[in-house]
């Protein structure tokens, strides 16, 4: 990869480049990668907000497809230097069916693999996620653990199956031969439960909490940690990764590294409360309001309700046994391994990710505010 700080040269590839985190990571790369010439992304839905991209000094070219589509994902790939594939399913609440999920998550990275030997673009970051450790099936805690921690990682639910496929078929990539006989130089990112601007499901709770008057009612105990990382930092790892793989592809090569950043060690909803609390929502009750047992059997009746009318409704309730277990099951981590190996500090404070975010709910449509 030339590298020249006056003179541009590099390709860069986004896959899944209009999602909630593929937004960021395309602004960011635009911010803060002056060897930038072109910038593709490329997704599914292109999105009205590219438009304004491309009056900037880097080219940046939308391409609307598919990563199942080995030829399409081919075509985007060719003449990149590197290639960031963000692109996935994410869907815990039985949206799609497992073998989308699987297409989509699995034979999708096997295609972006396959364009990057056959095209000989050297250097892939998978967005890779917490959920290919844990929480596992057995529940248990993965107590502020870092990438060497031993865990038993099971898992059933088709989503973390499907990632931890994919960042297998990355690891496993790292080293082959690309066209030209150079070796391809991949790493996995794994974040936890990101938050930030654009993020749904914190949309999805805001929305609720706004039909019941402003409140929230606790589900899950409050020493319940859930790992968050605010989306601007998860982005700027993306960047660093992408800009230091080929000078550090001994050390970063086939390596994984968890997202992380400052953001507090909370349940789920006390840190959502982070930023809904200021936006005029309240958790009520210091413990869950229904025991444990009976939100299972909740969950179970809506997995129940959602098998009976797949036929005439897609019903996709944010409670399931899957997302019961994942809130209820302690897992964070602390590591600096990605701070040891290509430098990163994060780039947004805690205060900073949290003003962002809290703005961003404020101005939703239909807010308080
Ligand atoms: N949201 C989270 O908390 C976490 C997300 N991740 C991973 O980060 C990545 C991005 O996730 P989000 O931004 O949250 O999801 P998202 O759903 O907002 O973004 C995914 C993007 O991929 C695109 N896409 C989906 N199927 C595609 C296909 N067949 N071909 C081309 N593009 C396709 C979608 O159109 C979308 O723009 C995913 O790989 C996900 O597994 C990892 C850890 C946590
Ligand atoms: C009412 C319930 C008891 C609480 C429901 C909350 C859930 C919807 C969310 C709790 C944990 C979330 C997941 C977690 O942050 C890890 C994730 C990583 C990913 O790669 C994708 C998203 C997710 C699975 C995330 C999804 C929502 C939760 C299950």
């Amino acid at each position: 990869m030339a590298e020249s700080a006056q003179v541009p040269t590099l390709v860069y590839l986004v896959t899944g480049g209009c999602g909630f985190l593929g937004e960021h990571i395309v602004r960011m790369l635009l911010e803060r990668e002056p060897r930038l010439r072109e910038l593709r992304v490329f997704d599914l839905h292109l999105s009205s907000w590219l438009e304004e991209l491309k009056t900037g000094p880097v080219q940046v070219t939308a391409i609307q497809g598919d990563v199942t589509q080995a030829h399409e994902v081919a075509a985007a790939v060719a003449g990149s230097h590197v290639v960031i594939h963000t692109a996935g399913l994410v869907d815990v609440f039985g949206k799609a069916s497992p073998k989308t999920i699987h297409k989509v998550n699995v034979q999708g990275t096997q295609n972006v693999i396959e364009a990057c030997i056959r095209t000989g673009t050297q250097f892939l970051v998978y967005t890779s996620s917490m959920e290919v450790v844990g929480p596992n099936i057995k529940g248990h805690p993965f107590y502020r653990g870092n990438e060497d921690t031993p865990y038993e990682a099971v898992h059933r639910h088709p989503y973390p199956c499907s990632k931890a496929l994919a960042e297998q078929l990355v690891l496993e990539a790292n080293g082959r031969k690309v066209n030209g006989g150079l070796p391809l130089v991949t790493c996995a990112l794994r974040p936890t439960g990101i938050y930030g601007e654009g993020h749904q499901v914190m949309r999805d709770f805001y929305n609720q909490g706004l039909r019941f008057g402003g409140r929230l009612f606790r589900a899950v105990p409050a020493s319940v940690e859930h790992g968050r990382v605010y989306v601007g930092n998860v982005a700027w790892m993306h960047v660093l990764v992408a800009r230091e793989l080929e000078q550090r592809a001994a050390l970063m090569g086939g390596q994984v590294y968890f997202c992380y950043d400052k953001s507090p060690y909370k349940s789920y909803e006390d840190f959502n409360m982070e930023f809904l609390g200021p936006c005029g929502l309240r958790l009520i009750g210091t413990h869950p309001l229904l025991p444990y047992w009976l939100l299972l059997l909740l969950a179970t009746l809506n997995a129940l309700l959602q098998w009976l009318l797949r036929p005439l409704v897609l019903y996709t309730p944010l409670l399931n046994p899957y997302t019961l277990a994942v809130a209820n099951t302690t897992f964070t981590v602390s590591t600096n391994k990605a701070q040891r190996h290509f430098g990163y500090k994060p780039l947004f404070s805690w205060e900073e990710s949290k003003a962002r975010t809290i703005h961003w709910v404020q101005a939703l449509e239909g807010s308080a505010w």
